[in-house]
């Protein structure tokens, strides 16, 4: 388990992590998502013990291995986790083997339970066949296929990831995922996994911290995130696609007249349907881009910066320039207040 209470870290007078309480139960993969600059590295940095907390603590299991108020801190070796970043950081001058064997080395381990740890570890990682490599002469994907065999190697408890994949291609990435749920399966560790991308998040964790600001927007599952969000900023930044946010201002003015002024109206993309005339309840956009989805149709239009995307099973053609007439449901999903707060 990973216990996270009123976590504070200051930077000189700014909170780049403000006052953050969650936990996860063992074996969770918990993802930290959100734009860049809100906190999410310094979380992890603070998990990994490389970061003192200004305020609050941490706990792994039943014991603190950080706390803001006393101001001490676990040294990062003793942690029992492992971390790997978006640089790979591995030892140029070791072989792929002697890299994986480095932190057994550290450890104490004799040289036959070494050996048959790095070979499980490289096996499981599907790279056996580079062991007697060196690291400028594998590529990018199999480098970090690396840094994830070494910090496995040693059976940490937790696994700390700080955007492991985003130097991949986007295939390579897509692959890695996978690869890197495998990896968090078979050793049965908790995971916590950094990303600004929230397809990543929604589709790897378990639970997921949406974060803006250095506060936890919301905590939860993706599916929970997805169908109830707690807040605007949430609605607009998970989901493929996210949901539709309109001003109220923007609402035809019969049901404008029902809402709070100021407030905004989200509408889900599938719960949209398309005209090429204008209808009852329909609002115009200019018509921007349509692609197919899975077999239906992704079409988006705008209207001065109000962008609104529509997915339906069949739209008329549509080229730029044309009016896209938007038909909106007769009640929207959520209303969210002008400062963010989820009113209904
Ligand atoms: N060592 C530091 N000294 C001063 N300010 C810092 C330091 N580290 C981080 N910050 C500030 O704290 C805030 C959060 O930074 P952090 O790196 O945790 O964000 P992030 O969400 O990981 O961003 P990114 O996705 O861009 O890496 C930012 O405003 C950043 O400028």
């Amino acid at each position: 388990m990973i216990r996270i209470d009123n976590l504070v870290k200051t930077f000189g007078s700014a909170n780049a992590v403000d006052d953050i309480s969650f936990s996860v139960p063992e074996g969770a993969f918990l993802v930290l998502v959100g734009p860049s600059g809100c906190g999410k590295s310094t979380m992890l940095r603070m998990l990994a013990g490389l970061e003192q907390p200004s305020g609050g603590q941490v706990q792994f299991g039943d014991k603190v291995v950080s706390d803001g108020q006393k101001g001490w801190t676990i040294d990062p070796a003793q942690r029992d986790t492992g971390l790997v970043f978006q640089s790979y950081a591995l030892w140029p001058h070791m072989t792929v083997a002697g890299n994986v064997d480095w932190p057994l080395k550290v450890a104490g381990l004799g040289k036959p339970e070494r050996q048959a740890r790095v070979t499980e570890v490289l096996k499981m990682l599907g790279i056996e066949a580079l062991s007697a490599r060196y690291p400028n002469e594998i590529s990018g994907g199999q480098q970090q296929r690396v840094a994830i065999a070494r910090m496995i190697a040693p059976r940490p408890s937790i696994l700390l990831f700080d955007e492991p994949l985003s130097n991949l291609d986007a295939k390579l990435r897509v692959e890695m995922r996978t690869e890197l749920l495998r990896v968090h399966r078979a050793t049965g560790a908790t995971s916590v996994y950094v990303t600004h991308d929230q397809v990543e998040a929604m589709t790897m964790a378990s639970h997921v911290a949406v974060l803006n600001h250095g506060k936890v927007e919301q905590f939860g599952t993706p599916e929970e995130l997805v169908q109830n969000p707690a807040t605007a900023f949430v609605a607009t930044f998970v989901g493929t696609p996210p949901a539709n946010l309109v001003p109220i201002s923007a609402l035809p003015p019969a049901r404008a007249a029902e809402f709070p002024p100021g407030a905004s109206a989200m509408y889900r993309p599938e719960d949209l349907s398309v005209s090429a005339t204008p209808v009852e309840g329909s609002l115009a956009f200019d018509f921007a881009e349509a692609s197919p989805v899975a077999g239906r149709t992704m079409l988006t239009g705008t209207q001065g910066a109000l962008r609104i995307t529509a997915v339906v099973d069949a739209a008329p053609r549509f080229a730029v320039g044309d009016k896209v007439h938007l038909v909106l449901p007769a009640a929207p999903a959520a209303l969210f207040a002008e400062n963010g707060e989820r009113l209904s």
